[in-house]
């Protein structure tokens, strides 16, 4: 027996077929969104958008199933017959308006040249106003969820998201029946049911102890809003690794599976991973790093940590509390460096070898002595998610000279991103929470220098998942699940995960060399983040200002 587990990223999706008895993975295959990430025009007008928005086409993740799905059933080489079960996970908060047949209102042609009509990308940054007025308010009224996500709602859920579409395209708020996660979305395709998954609803949709923010606050926002859960949002929950339905006869005529198998809850693509890492037992971050990275983590107990995501009753797997923390730009800012910062010189020897210019720049870096750069960074090029949660401050580079070289601003930012992680981790464990193993999964596991100097900086093992498609088999555990092959979640990651423990150890001289410079990190971490100098703010408001006026 075998199930499918389909990972839809931020640029591409990719399916994978694995064996129920121990979660061996047979195929796979990637489809490449048409459309990647829609940032700067909408394909249908050509209008320009504003800054910080990204939105996606929800045509490119049916391209997956079509494409993606039959491809890696291709390459495993079974027989579709025996594939009982298909689970997905996506991005979160990816969420778009519907009707209430789930229809994309982006796809109503009323609708294809309004920006708002489309899915806003976890990464549409441009509700971060919509953001800042939804804590201001909640604190002032003492809303208790706040403290549930470290004492800051981000700009990229659902509550900013929405507001932001009400404030900015009255007309597409008001005919929207829906406000859906991709990640049900997806779901809602295969089987055709609509659920939202406890994960998304609890970490992105603001759903606490079974209740949403009450109509009076939302009222209290906009007298627009107050309604917003009731008519817009609200629907059933199902909890993960849960059946969602049958696969309908068009979902098994694109996908090329039997119609009526096992369709999963939907899921998001870090927490999907945990049980795919082994790492489900509570202590266990997994850290899953690629574009950004999300930092999850089960715990028996309920606690509060300043900055983090949220914690959610059932958020990772059913009877535990799921912690979420995460850095919005993590391989996206070595992307930025690479982009555009790299002489045409460095490509040429990175093209001559035969490796990519990532590669290239961190043999170059990993060469030299910790600290002989002579340059630190702030790692917030894609805002803040944790702990500062803030969207609109950017990034920071400090001690370049005339000598500064492309590698050794490479090298500063993996330090960032790493200094990144250790500011989550010691915020987590200052506030009671224990963290007893970090555990990673995601595409920058192949970076093993990274992967060292993370160990370095933390001071703690690295234990690393052993598979490269771990959202994708994290999916198709779940699928397991839901088709019935397992009890629950625990006893499928138990057969079907697979890590190696303690890959990698920390080096205690070069770890001492870190030090020092995380201690100058956390002083310009502070400086920029908390107010010392809120130079960060006002630049923004400044390219603003001067954009409007363009
Ligand atoms: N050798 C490398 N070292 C560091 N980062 C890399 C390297 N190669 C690619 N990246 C970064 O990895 C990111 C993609 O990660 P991946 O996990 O594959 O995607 P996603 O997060 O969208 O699922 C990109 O942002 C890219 O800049
Ligand atoms: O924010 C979440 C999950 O909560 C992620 O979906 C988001 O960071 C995108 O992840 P990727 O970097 O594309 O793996």
């Amino acid at each position: 027996m075998y199930v499918v587990g389909v990972d839809f990223g931020t640029l591409s999706g990719r399916a994978v077929v694995v064996r129920v008895a121990d979660g061996a993975e047979l195929g796979s295959a990637v489809s490449v969104y048409d459309h990647a990430v829609v940032e700067s025009r909408l394909p249908a007008t050509g209008e320009q958008l504003p800054p910080d928005w990204a939105l996606q086409m929800p045509g490119d993740w049916l391209a997956v199933l079509r494409d993606a799905v039959p491809a890696a059933v291709r390459a495993s080489g079974i027989d579709p017959a025996e594939v009982i079960g298909i689970g997905t996970d996506f991005t979160a908060c990816t969420v778009l308006p519907t009707t209430t047949d789930g229809t994309p209102l982006c796809e109503l042609d009323a609708f294809r040249d309004r920006p708002h009509a489309y899915p806003k990308l976890w990464k549409h940054h441009s509700a971060q106003p919509h953001a800042d007025r939804i804590n201001a308010l909640a604190a002032a009224r003492g809303e208790t969820w706040l403290a549930r996500y470290g004492g800051k709602i981000s700009s990229e859920w659902e509550f900013a998201k929405a507001l932001q579409v009400l404030e900015e395209d009255p007309s597409v708020y008001a005919a929207m029946d829906r406000w859906v996660e991709a990640a049900d979305w997806i779901v809602w395709q295969l089987c055709g049911s609509y659920l939202r998954n406890a994960c998304t609803a609890g970490y992105k949709g603001i759903y606490q102890d079974g209740a949403y923010p009450s109509a009076d606050y939302l009222a209290a926002l906009n007298p627009g809003f107050a309604s917003f859960v009731t008519d817009k949002l609200e629907h059933e929950i199902g909890q993960l690794g849960a059946l969602a339905g049958g696969l309908t006869a068009s979902a098994a005529e694109w996908t090329g599976l039997p119609e009526g198998i096992a369709v999963c809850v939907g899921n998001v693509d870090a927490h999907v991973t945990a049980p795919a890492a082994k790492a489900t037992e509570p202590g266990q971050m997994l850290m899953v790093m690629g574009t950004s990275t999300c930092h999850v983590m089960n715990s028996d107990r309920l606690g509060e940590v300043p900055g983090m995501c949220g914690v959610v009753d059932g958020g990772i797997v059913p009877g535990l509390y799921g912690y979420e923390a995460g850095q919005s730009g993590v391989g996206d800012i070595f992307a930025w460096h690479v982009d555009n910062f790299v002489p045409a010189s460095y490509v040429e020897s990175a093209t001559a070898a035969g490796i990519s210019v990532h590669d290239h720049l961190t043999a170059l870096a990993a060469a030299q002595e910790v600290g002989e750069h002579g340059v630190v960074a702030l790692d917030w090029h894609g805002g803040n998610r944790s702990v500062l949660v803030d969207h609109e401050l950017s990034g920071v580079l400090v001690g370049t000279t005339l000598a500064t070289r492309a590698e050794d601003v490479y090298r500063a930012l993996l330090e960032a991103t790493a200094f990144g992680t250790r500011t989550i981790v010691e915020a987590f464990e200052s506030n009671g929470v224990e963290v007893a193993e970090l555990v990673v999964a995601g595409g920058l596991l192949r970076n093993a220098f990274l992967m060292q100097l993370y160990s370095d900086v933390c001071r703690r093992p690295l234990s690393v998942i052993d598979s490269e498609q771990g959202p994708a088999l994290g999916s198709a555990i779940h699928a397991a699940v839901a088709a019935g092959a397992y009890p629950d979640v625990h006893a499928a990651a138990e057969a079907m995960g697979k890590v190696r423990r303690a890959v990698y150890v920390p080096d205690d001289q070069r770890a001492t060399a870190y030090d020092a410079l995380y201690a100058e990190y956390q002083l310009l971490h502070d400086h920029f983040g908390r107010g010392g100098n809120d130079v960060l703010h006002r630049l923004r408001d400044i390219r603003r200002t001067a954009k409007e006026s363009a």
